[in-house]
């Protein structure tokens, strides 16, 4: 069966055309230079609104079958920012490990990490990750958790990945 790996980019003026979204595609970007594994996007670009959130993510996971679900922007303190909340409203499980790691390895490039409330949870079969809205967030963020990525997807009985090693490693502690 085919890989889709889905996109979310969560910005009120992204959604607008205000300005051009570049996470969304930085995230698309740094996923082919870490798969060897074939797959798919599937590449959304939407507002700041809870409930639009929580349609699109259970969308991509119950019906476009997406294994992982990345999202980008939304994170942080401001009123408008519920990405986290509606992250949450649509997981069975919350993976804190995901986000405590991002921010800190963020950390050691700005301080302002700890201003995002990033975290990761899973849908059925998909594993949701959340991202900062920053273009410069994406590399580092995915960077840091990528490693343990395929393993989730195994015990969540999705599609065997692999990646680059040259780029990034993936990590099986119980090897197929
Ligand atoms: N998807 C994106 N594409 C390009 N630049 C972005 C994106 N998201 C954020 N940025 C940049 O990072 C800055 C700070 O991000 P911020 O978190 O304020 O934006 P946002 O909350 O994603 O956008 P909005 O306020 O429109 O929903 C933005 O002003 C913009 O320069
Ligand atoms: N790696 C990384 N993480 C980062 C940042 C960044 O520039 N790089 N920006 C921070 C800032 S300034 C904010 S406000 C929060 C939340 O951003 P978001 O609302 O766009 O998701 O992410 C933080 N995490």
């Amino acid at each position: 069966m085919e890989i889709r790996i889905g996109i979310l980019t969560i910005s009120d003026r992204a959604s607008q055309g205000i300005y051009e979204d570049k996470s969304g595609p930085a995230i698309a970007q740094c996923l082919r230079e870490m798969l060897s594994s074939e797959w798919r996007e599937v590449y959304r670009v939407i507002p700041d609104e809870q409930p639009l959130i929580e349609e699109n993510l259970k969308d991509l996971a119950d019906i476009m079958h997406c294994c992982l679900i990345v999202t980008t922007g939304g994170t942080g303190p401001a009123k408008r920012d519920v990405t986290p909340e509606a992250t949450r409203a649509v997981c069975e499980k919350e993976m804190e490990g995901f986000g405590e790691l991002m921010r800190a390895i963020s950390l050691k490039s700005v301080p302002t990490a700890i201003l995002s409330r990033q975290t990761a949870g899973i849908r059925g079969n998909s594993l949701i990750v959340n991202l900062p809205g920053k273009p410069t967030a994406i590399r580092e963020c995915l960077m840091a958790v990528m490693p343990a990525v395929p393993y989730c997807i195994d015990l969540l009985e999705g599609p065997f990945l692999t990646t680059h090693e040259a780029v990034v490693a993936a990590f099986r502690p119980r090897p197929k």
